[in-house]
């Protein structure tokens, strides 16, 4: 049966800080490091193993792999890097800090900006500080200004679709280093979860999320290791 586990970077430097981060580039914090070799050492303690890595161009994700891996003995697997795995963009309101922004704005509205299927953040105004259309990693690439979780799954889902559901169907053992909103959409699509329901699924940093699938890759099952 093929086996995939889901795992989102450990805490950031703006998780700690309750900053909107978007596509910034923040690294881990210590206790981030701590929770990706923890999950590591989970998964190997549960007898893991994986064939194929892949993860997004963001340190966070990358660094989590690394230390998940590094905790298996496996760091020497394949790992593929690819912008579509990156977190959802969040556009004007990245850097600026949460609760700051609920009180200026209001509760109902920062919900509706973090957690609605389809309404997107403002974009963001080239040239700003956190503007990334320079950024050499993106050369080529139609950078979003903004994204909402409807627009995330339009370049997470053709990207699972192409580049992981073949290897997963080979019998590669995979194992998805991402995002709190990546791996949103990645849920949504595995556990059939609809449009209303999934503003309330949060996925927790650092914790390894096995999906159990049949030969055509239905869901039978998932979980977080840490409760089995
Ligand atoms: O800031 C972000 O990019 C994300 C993930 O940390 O936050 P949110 O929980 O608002 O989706």
């Amino acid at each position: 049966m093929p086996q995939l586990v889901l795992i989102r970077h450990g805490q950031s430097a703006w998780n700690l800080e309750n900053r909107f981060t978007g596509w910034w580039d923040v690294d881990v914090t210590e206790q981030g490091v701590a929770e990706a070799r923890a999950a590591g050492e989970l998964l190997k303690a549960k007898g893991f193993d994986f064939d194929l890595g892949f993860t997004s161009f963001q340190t966070r994700a990358i660094k989590t792999l690394n230390l998940v891996l590094e905790a298996m003995d496996s760091l020497w697997i394949p790992v593929t890097k690819d912008w579509r795995l990156n977190e959802r963009h969040y556009g004007g309101l990245t850097g600026l800090n949460k609760a700051e922004t609920v009180a200026k704005v209001g509760e109902e509205q920062v919900k509706i900006w973090r957690r609605s299927f389809d309404i997107p953040p403002p974009p963001i105004e080239a040239g700003t500080a956190f503007d990334l259309s320079k950024d050499r990693r993106y050369a080529g690439i139609a950078i979003p200004g903004t994204e909402s979780l409807k627009d995330t799954i339009a370049r997470v889902l053709p990207y699972w679709n192409s580049a992981i559901v073949p290897e997963l169907k080979v019998g590669k053992r995979v194992v998805i280093s991402a995002h709190g909103n990546s791996l949103r959409a990645l849920v949504k699509h595995l556990s059939g979860i609809s449009d209303e329901e999934i503003p309330t699924l949060e996925i927790p940093t650092g914790q390894p999320l096995v999906y159990e699938l049949d030969a055509e890759l239905n869901a039978t099952d998932r979980y977080y290791l840490k409760d089995r």
